[in-house]
């Protein structure tokens, strides 16, 4: 018999389930999409209840025509920064504040308080953020009292799952360091920022290596997703560092441009990296030892889908008609667009920034309009207000080191549009993977195959992973993109006290 490994992407749109021979060939994969509920100016919410609909319904889907003992362990890639507030029994208890949320401001500033800036930085590898979880426990604590009295544990996004699956409370490494209370060089829940947070550590998961195997399914859960129940579940690890294993960025320095819902230029360290101004951010790594730096932007094809929603209607029609995507009918339309957006610029801070700008309370904005612009204008004008955007977070990352070229993966990547005008804003060869939508997910099942001893360790990735088409920076639209730049960054600067007075109430 034939033996397969599953892997789940639990990603901000939707579940995507994927089956892998151990041979490393992807053999099916279906995704299962969830909503994400935005409301009151910087909230972020989804249902737990969608996310187990979504992996039930995706394992099924994929397992359909193969013996269920053929899969011998299930694995993750999680959407990272959650807060998911369970009872002992594992009930979520409310729905899920996730990383897009961004309410928990006040409790960020008296945690930096406390602890101070440079002293959270250094512990964490993270500046205090309304985007991490233990300001959104802080939050939860101070506005529902009833909620956290009854909180037994505080998981992430997959640990909320993996407790469905096994029963227990645990998460891994490189979740860990995304809760803005982990001792990066110690690999510990920090004493010293829960204490300052009034959160007692014993309310944190159980922490274990990405691939360790949790425990098997239980009886319950085996019925629920279709599979035996001696499937082992294996822990995983965040989407961050999962894209990074999958963009086979592996060794001290190979740096990578993951393009989702959010998008992160980064790559490999073999030690903690800090930044001397503290804009860029560093997580455990899903492989033992390892370090992820990495620059984060809040709303990459997140911009996109909202442009979508606010606009394209009639191309949604015509998607339909053809049975295709409606971002490629969209891609189209950027087409129609000369580079530059006839002057069009778009901020693309729909859910305030991280870094480099850590402005939470930064919206977006379409600068410059004139009666000429038409709807493939604002269109192509998120791309490129996006991809100036990874162009700031690339200056960053430039400091540490020259780079010429980076591995591009993620969903968003998937139309060469888009990867094209990323090329020729960011001036750098793009190495797009094939499979692009899975690179995580081929992580997830490296580590799910480690995990239950098919693979001898993480090279394994070399099988799965393949570059499939290189993008050139064109030199003839440098002048166009220079200048949109300077725009960007003015209209920006221009902003900043708009922002301030937005979000006083
Ligand atoms: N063909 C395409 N061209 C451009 N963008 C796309 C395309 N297909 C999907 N996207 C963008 O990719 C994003 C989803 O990325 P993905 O990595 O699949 O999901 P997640 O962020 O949930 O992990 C969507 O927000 C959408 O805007
Ligand atoms: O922003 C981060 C990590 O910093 C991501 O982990 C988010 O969790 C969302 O991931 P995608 O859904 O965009 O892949």
């Amino acid at each position: 018999m034939d033996k397969y490994l599953i892997a789940h992407d639990l990603g901000t749109s939707g579940d995507k389930a994927s089956l892998f021979s151990i041979e490393g060939k992807l053999v099916k994969s279906y995704t299962a999409s969830y909503k994400t509920h935005y409301f009151h100016n910087n909230y972020a919410e989804q249902e737990t209840e969608d996310w187990w609909e979504a992996i039930c319904r995706s394992t099924k889907e994929i397992v359909k025509e193969i013996e269920p003992e053929a899969v011998l362990g299930i694995s993750f890639s999680s959407q990272m920064q959650a807060c998911v507030v369970v009872d002992e029994k594992g009930n979520a208890l409310r729905p899920v504040m996730i990383w897009a949320d961004q309410r928990s401001g006040e409790q960020m500033e008296k945690l930096t308080e406390k602890v101070g800036a440079d002293r959270m930085y250094e512990i964490n590898g993270h500046r205090p953020s309304a985007s991490y979880s233990i300001e959104k426990l802080m939050w939860i604590r101070d506005h529902e009292a009833e909620v956290y009295q009854n909180t037994y544990k505080m998981l992430l996004a997959k640990d909320y799952i993996i407790c469905r699956l096994t029963g227990k409370f645990v998460t891994d490494y490189s979740e860990a360091s995304g809760t803005d209370a982990f001792d990066l060089k110690g690999m510990e829940w920090s004493e010293e920022v829960l204490s300052a947070a009034e959160i007692p550590t014993d309310k944190m998961p159980e922490l274990h290596a990405s691939t360790d195997v949790i425990g098997n399914l239980t009886a319950h859960a085996a019925e629920e997703l279709g599979l035996a129940v001696n499937t082992k579940v294996v822990c995983g690890g965040g989407d961050g560092p999962c894209s990074a294993l999958g963009a086979g960025s592996t060794e001290n320095g190979q740096m990578f441009l993951s393009y989702g819902t959010s998008a992160w230029i980064a790559g490999t360290s073999d030690e903690v990296f800090l930044d001397k101004d503290r804009t860029l951010i560093c997580f455990g790594h899903v492989i033992p030892g390892k370090y992820m730096p990495c620059g984060t932007m809040q709303a990459a094809g997140n911009s996109y889908s909202y442009i979508r929603h606010a606009m394209c209607g009639e191309e949604e029609v015509t998607a339909e008609k053809e049975g295709g995507s409606i971002y490629d009918v969209m891609n189209r339309l950027v087409e129609q667009s000369p580079a530059g957006a006839k002057g069009l610029v778009f901020l693309p801070y729909l859910v305030g920034e991280r870094s480099p700008r850590w402005n939470p309370d930064a919206s977006g904005s379409f600068l410059g309009i004139r009666m000429e612009h038409e709807k493939c204008d604002y269109i192509r004008a998120v791309l490129e207000g996006v991809a100036m955007n990874l162009g700031i977070i690339l200056e960053k990352q430039r400091e540490n080191g020259e780079i010429q070229e980076l591995v591009l993966t993620g969903g968003g990547a998937k139309g060469d549009t888009l990867s094209q005008i990323l090329a020729d804003v960011l001036g750098v060869r793009l190495h797009r993977l094939d499979h692009v939508e899975t690179a995580t997910s081929v992580a997830a099942a490296v580590i799910a195959g480690i995990g239950v001893g098919v693979f001898k360790d993480f090279s394994v990735v070399d099988q799965f992973v393949k570059r499939e088409k290189t993008f050139v920076p064109r030199e003839e639209y440098k002048p166009v993109y220079d200048h949109q730049k300077k725009l960007f960054e003015k209209g920006y600067e221009c902003l900043l006290d708009y922002y301030k007075m937005s979000a006083e109430e």
